[in-house]
């Protein structure tokens, strides 16, 4: 089974956390769910280069990467993912959707209120442990 390593960002701003919808996906399981924006490392880049790079292309905003907090291993029906996240901060920019349908600021008390992709499930408790 592939695997793919991914990393994403956890934005943070006024106490709410950007989550970002993806389009149409071949995989039912990961279309239109909410993730937190990002993708897969290039090479000869650090995760947070790789970061970086992706936000401002996904969303057209400029992004500090600061602290790593969970790396999660999630196996989909047809592929592994590895992803790595970080807290980051808005530096500029205001968002544009270059590449997915919507995104919402979500409150703590709203973080279960959107349909997250599966992968992202324990990352989304792990900011109400830890970040929040
Ligand atoms: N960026 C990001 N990807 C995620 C998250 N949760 C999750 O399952 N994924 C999956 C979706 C994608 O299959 C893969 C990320 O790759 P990508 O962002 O480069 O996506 P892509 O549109 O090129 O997707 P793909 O066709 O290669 O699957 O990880 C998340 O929170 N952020």
């Amino acid at each position: 089974m592939k695997t793919v390593e991914v990393v994403a960002a956890v934005i943070m701003e006024d106490q709410k956390v950007l989550a970002t919808q993806r389009g149409q996906h071949k995989y039912n399981y990961i279309s239109n769910k909410y993730e937190f924006p990002g993708g897969k490392v290039e090479k000869g880049e650090t995760e947070e280069v790789a970061l970086v790079r992706e936000i401002k292309e996904e969303l057209g905003m400029e992004i500090e990467v600061n602290q790593k907090l969970i790396t999660v291993n999630h196996t989909y029906p047809d592929f592994k993912i590895i992803m790595h996240t970080y807290l980051c901060k808005r530096r500029g920019g205001e968002i544009k959707l270059y590449e997915h349908q919507n995104y919402q600021w979500l409150s703590p008390d709203d973080l279960y209120s959107v349909d997250w992709a599966m992968a992202d499930v324990p990352i989304v408790k792990s900011l109400t442990e830890k970040v929040l």
